[in-house]
C-alpha cells in the first residue's frame, strides 16, 4: 500500500492511459475553460512556422496539422503564459500614455483602470487574496532578489550575539548571493551562512524535522532564516507555518522567498505570522518575463512599535507607526504629501511603506491583468484542480512500459508537500537526447542540468490533455534515448520511485 494514495492508481491501464480518459477529466472540471484566458503558443510558433502569405510553408519535419496544433506547454513555473487580457489592457495603457501623456497618473483610465498614481492600490486587494494576507500588508513593487535585500536591510539587523542567515543549501542562487552579500555588507564572515543540506546525499529531500533541528543547533547566534516555500529545483512545499512558529519561539526572524509558491499553493501569511515573503510575478502569477514582483510584511511589526512607542493607538501618529528602518524613497512615503517635496519622509503604513520608486505603469498593467484572471476562480479551487492534474502527471509516470522506469520523480510523493511541479531526475546521458526529442515534438519543460527535467502543469491553464500528451512524447523520448545511447545501465541506474 503506497503512503500516499494517487487517486488514479486505481484506474486500470487500458483508461488512464488512454486520450479519451484525459479529456475527459478536462471536461468534468469547470475551472478547464479559464484555459480560453490564455494564449497557448502552438508547436508551429515554437518552431518559428508561419503560414500564409509570407509564412514560411517550406515542408519540414512536422505537418501542418501538427505545426497548427498547440503545444505542450508545463513550464509556468519558469515563466507563465500570457494571459489573453495583457495585450488589451497593456494597448489600452498605450492608449493613455499616448493621448494623455502626464495626466494618466491622475485620470481614471478607460475601463475602468485606475489611473497609475493609485495601480499600486488597486493591485493589494487581489495580490492579498493570494498570498493570505491584508492588503495593507502587501505591495506589488520591484523585483525578487531587490526586495529581499530591502526587507533584509530592515529584518536582517545582526548583534554580536545573534548574526547567522539560515539558507538551504540548494538555495537559488540569487538566494544565495543576497544573503552573502548581506553578511558581506555588515562585515560578516561567510562562515555565517548556514546552510540546511538533505540528509542524504541520493535525494534532495529536506524533512522538516531536519530543517527544525539545523535552527535550533544554531539557535543562538541566529538572526535570520531565509527560506523557499517551494523549492524551485525539488518542488517540495515545506511546511511554513511550522517553521515560522518554531523560529518564532526561538526569537528568530523569518522569511519567505516564495517565487515557486505564489498562484501555485494557498499561503496564510497573515495567520501564520511570517515576518516578511517576497515573490515575483512571472511563473505562476503570469505577469510576463521579468515583471514587478511584491512582497508581504506582516502587521504585527507596525503594532509591535505601536505599543513600544506609545501604548494607545489612539494617539500614534503616522511617524510612530514605522515598522522598521528601511532603506526608504519617495513611493514608500505618505502620498497626500508626496508632491510637496518638503523632503520629510512619512512612511506609508504598511507594506506600501516599502517602496522606493514610482512602479513602472507597464508592468503593473501586465500584473492587472494577471489578477483579473485569478479573480475569476480562487486560489483554493486552483489547488484542488491543482492536486488532481499533478496526480495524474504522477501516476501517468509512474506506469511505463518496462520497470523500472529510466527515470525517477525527486519531488516528494505526499501532496501536501508539493505543488504543481514534479521534477523527474532521468538517468545519466537521457537528458540532451531526451529534450530534443520531446521540444521537436512540441513539448516545453525546464531542465537543469545534468539530468532533471521540471514539469508543471499549471492549474490556470494546463489540461489533462496536455499532461497525457506529455507523457506519451516524453515516454518515448525516453525509449529512443535508451535506444540510441544503447545503455543498458540507464534503463536500471535510477530505479522506480
Ligand atoms: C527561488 C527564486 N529566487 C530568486 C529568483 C530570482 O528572481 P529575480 O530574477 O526576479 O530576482 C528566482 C527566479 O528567477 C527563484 O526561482
Ligand atoms: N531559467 C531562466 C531564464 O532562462 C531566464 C530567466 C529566469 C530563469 C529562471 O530560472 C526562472 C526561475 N527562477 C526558475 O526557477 O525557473
Amino acid at each position: 500500500m503506497p503512503k500516499y494514495p494517487n487517486p488514479y492508481a486505481a484506474v486500470n491501464d487500458a483508461d488512464l492511459l488512454s486520450e479519451a480518459f484525459a479529456r475527459s477529466e478536462d471536461g468534468r472540471d469547470p475551472l478547464s475553460s479559464l484555459r480560453a484566458e490564455f494564449v497557448i503558443p502552438t508547436k508551429g510558433d515554437l518552431r518559428n512556422k508561419q503560414y500564409g502569405p509570407l509564412g514560411n510553408q517550406a515542408a519540414g519535419a512536422h505537418s501542418e496539422d501538427d505545426d497548427h496544433e498547440e503545444s505542450v506547454y508545463l513550464c509556468g513555473n519558469s515563466l507563465g503564459l500570457q494571459p489573453r487580457r495583457t495585450r488589451e489592457y497593456v494597448n489600452r495603457y498605450l492608449d493613455t500614455w499616448a493621448s494623455k501623456g502626464v495626466f494618466g497618473h491622475f485620470k481614471p483610465l478607460e475601463g475602468g483602470h485606475p489611473p497609475w498614481l493609485d495601480l499600486d492600490d488597486a493591485l493589494k486587494e487581489q495580490t492579498a487574496r493570494i498570498v493570505g494576507a491584508l492588503p495593507s500588508e502587501v505591495v506589488v513593487m520591484e523585483t525578487l532578489t531587490a526586495n529581499l535585500h530591502l526587507l533584509m536591510s530592515s529584518f536582517y539587523k545582526p548583534t554580536p550575539d545573534r548574526y547567522k542567515i539560515i539558507i538551504e543549501g540548494k538555495a537559488f542562487p540569487s538566494d544565495h548571493y543576497a544573503a552573502q552579500s548581506q553578511l558581506a555588507h555588515h562585515n560578516i564572515p561567510s562562515s555565517a551562512l548556514i546552510t540546511i543540506t538533505p540528509p542524504s546525499a541520493d535525494s534532495p529531500y529536506l524533512t522538516t524535522e531536519h530543517i527544525l533541528s539545523v535552527i535550533s543547533q544554531h539557535n543562538a547566534s541566529t538572526a535570520l532564516v531565509l527560506l523557499p516555500g517551494i523549492q524551485f529545483y525539488s518542488g517540495q512545499f515545506f511546511d511554513i507555518e511550522l517553521i515560522t512558529r518554531h523560529c518564532h519561539s526561538l526569537g528568530i526572524t523569518v522569511g519567505w522567498d516564495l517565487a515557486h509558491a505564489v498562484g501555485n499553493v494557498p499561503v496564510k501569511l497573515h495567520d501564520w505570522n511570517v515576518d516578511f515573503a517576497a515573490w515575483c510575478n512571472y511563473k505562476y502569477m503570469n505577469g510576463g518575463p521579468g515583471v514587478i514582483g511584491g512582497l508581504f510584511v506582516h502587521d504585527n511589526h507596525a503594532k509591535v512599535e505601536q505599543t513600544q512607542v506609545d501604548g494607545d493607538a489612539k494617539h500614534i501618529n503616522h511617524n510612530q507607526l514605522v515598522y522598521k528602518p528601511r532603506l526608504s524613497g519617495w513611493w514608500g512615503s505618505d502620498k497626500s504629501r508626496r508632491f510637496r517635496m518638503e523632503n520629510e519622509f512619512v512612511p506609508i503604513p504598511g507594506a506600501s511603506g516599502f517602496q522606493l520608486s514610482n512602479p513602472s505603469a507597464l508592468d503593473m498593467t501586465s500584473v492587472l491583468a494577471s489578477l483579473d484572471v485569478f479573480s475569476l476562480t480562487s486560489i483554493e479551487a486552483l489547488r484542488a484542480r491543482s492536486l488532481r492534474l499533478t496526480a495524474y502527471l504522477e501516476e501517468r509516470l509512474l506506469r511505463y512500459d518496462s520497470k523500472p522506469p529510466p527515470y525517477k520523480i525527486i519531488t516528494p510523493a505526499n501532496p501536501a508537500e508539493r505543488g504543481a511541479q514534479l521534477s523527474v531526475l532521468l538517468n545519466p546521458g537521457l537528458l540532451d537526447h531526451v529534450l530534443n526529442y520531446i521540444e521537436e515534438h512540441g513539448v516545453v519543460v525546464d531542465e537543469r542540468k545534468p539530468d532533471v527535467l521540471r514539469v508543471a502543469p499549471a492549474p490556470l491553464y494546463n489540461s489533462f490533455w496536455d499532461v497525457h500528451r506529455f507523457v506519451v512524447i516524453f515516454q518515448e523520448g525516453c525509449r529512443r534515448a535508451i535506444a540510441r545511447t544503447g545503455s543498458k545501465s540507464a534503463e536500471t541506474t535510477n530505479g522506480a520511485s
